[in-house]
C-alpha cells in the first residue's frame, strides 16, 4: 500500500517551477528520507503532500485523496517545519493541550515525559523559546501526534548535537511502537540513514533516485590508485565525481564490477572502498562547477 502517490506533479512559484512532473510513490509504515540539493523542491512536496498548497498540474493523493483542504487528510497528517504557527496566547503547556485535542491518536503522558526531559517549563511561551528550543517542541508536537501521516522538514535545524541524536533515537523508538508513514527531509543522510527505509532524491523538482537506503549503501565505490590504472578502469563508465590525487586519481562510480575485475584492479594497484548514501546523492546532482579551492587559486 502508498500513502502518497504524486503523478506528473508539477509546482510553480510564480514562473519558476518548483517540481516538474514529478512521479513518485512513497509507501505505507515505513520512514523515507526526502533528500536534495538547496531548491531541489523537498519543501514544496511536503507542503502539497500536507496540503498547504494546491498543485499546478498533475495529480498528488494522499490516503488516496486530493490533500487540499481535506479534513481527513489534515486531521491525520502533520508537517513539522520552521514555519509551525502556534498561537502567542498559549502557553507551551496549553499547546500541548490543544494538540491532544486535535490529533484522535495524541500521546499525552509521552509528551509530557519528553516536556520535562527536555527541561521545558510549562508556562513558557513558545516565542521566548531559542531556535533549536523551538525545533525541539515543534518535534514532541510531531511524535506525539502519532499521524499516520508524519512529515519532518528540516527537523533539526538549531538542534545542538546531543539533541539532535535524541531526536533521532525518540524518534526511531516511537516509529518502532507504533508504526506510521514517517518522511523526514534533510540536508544531512549520513545522520539519519540508519532511521530510513527509503531515500527520494530531488533534482531540480525531479525524481532523480528513488530505492532502499541498502541499495543506495551499495549504488558507488571509489576508486584510488596510480593515474593510469584509475582512468583506464573508468574510462567507459559514468564518474559521478573525480580528482587527481598525490597518489594518482580518485573516481566515484557505479558498483557494478564483477569479481574478476576487482582482482584485476586490486592487482593494478587500485583501492575500493564503500562511498556513504550521502556523499552519493552529493555527487549525483552536483550543480558547483569545480571545487570550491578554484574559486580561492583564481583570485
Ligand atoms: N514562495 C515561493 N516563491 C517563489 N519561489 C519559491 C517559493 N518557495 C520556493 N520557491 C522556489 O522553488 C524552488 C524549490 O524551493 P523549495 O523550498 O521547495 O526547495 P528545497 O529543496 O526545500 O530547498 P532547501 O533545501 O534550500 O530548503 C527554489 O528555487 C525556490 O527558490
Amino acid at each position: 500500500m502508498n500513502v502518497a502517490e504524486c503523478r506528473d506533479l508539477s509546482k510553480k512559484h510564480g514562473r519558476h517551477k518548483a517540481l516538474d512532473q514529478l512521479t513518485v510513490t512513497i509507501g505505507e509504515n515505513k520512514i523515507t528520507g526526502l533528500v536534495g540539493r538547496n531548491g531541489a523542491g523537498k519543501t514544496t512536496l511536503l507542503k502539497l503532500l500536507a496540503g498547504f498548497w494546491r498543485p499546478s498540474s498533475g495529480d498528488v493523493r494522499v490516503f488516496s485523496r486530493r490533500p487540499f483542504d481535506d479534513l481527513l487528510v489534515s486531521a491525520n497528517t502533520i508537517l513539522v517545519d520552521d514555519d509551525l504557527d502556534f498561537p502567542t496566547a498559549l502557553t507551551l503547556k496549553e499547546i500541548l493541550e490543544e494538540a491532544g485535542r486535535f490529533y484522535e491518536n495524541w500521546d499525552m503522558a509521552l509528551a509530557d515525559r519528553l516536556f520535562a526531559y527536555f527541561s521545558f517549563q510549562p508556562d513558557q511561551n513558545y516565542a521566548s523559546l531559542s531556535k533549536g528550543q523551538q525545533s525541539t517542541f515543534n518535534m514532541i508536537v510531531g511524535l506525539c501526534s502519532r499521524c499516520a501521516l508524519t512529515i519532518f522538514d528540516e527537523p533539526t535545524n538549531g538542534m545542538d548535537a546531543a539533541v539532535r541524536k535524541d531526536f533521532y533515537r525518540a524518534l526511531l523508538k516511537d516509529y518502532l511502537a507504533h508504526p506510521r508513514s514517517i518522511i523526514v527531509s534533510s540536508h544531512h543522510l549520513d545522520e539519519i540513514e540508519e532511521l530510513l527505509e527509503d531515500v527520494l532524491l530531488l533534482e531540480d523538482g525531479h525524481n532523480y533516485l528513488h530505492m532502499p537506503v541498502e541499495e543506495l549503501k551499495e549504488y558507488a565505490v571509489s576508486l584510488s590508485g596510480p593515474f593510469e590504472a584509475v582512468s583506464a578502469w573508468t574510462r567507459n563508465r559514468d564518474v559521478m565525481y573525480s580528482k587527481q590525487t598525490e597518489a594518482g586519481m580518485y573516481a566515484v562510480v557505479k558498483h557494478d564490477f564483477s569479481t574478476d575485475e576487482w582482482e584485476q584492479m586490486r592487482r593494478a594497484g587500485i583501492r575500493a572502498e564503500a562511498v556513504s548514501p550521502g556523499d552519493v546523492c552529493v555527487y549525483l546532482t552536483d550543480s558547483t562547477k569545480g571545487e570550491i579551492d578554484d574559486v580561492f587559486d583564481k583570485a
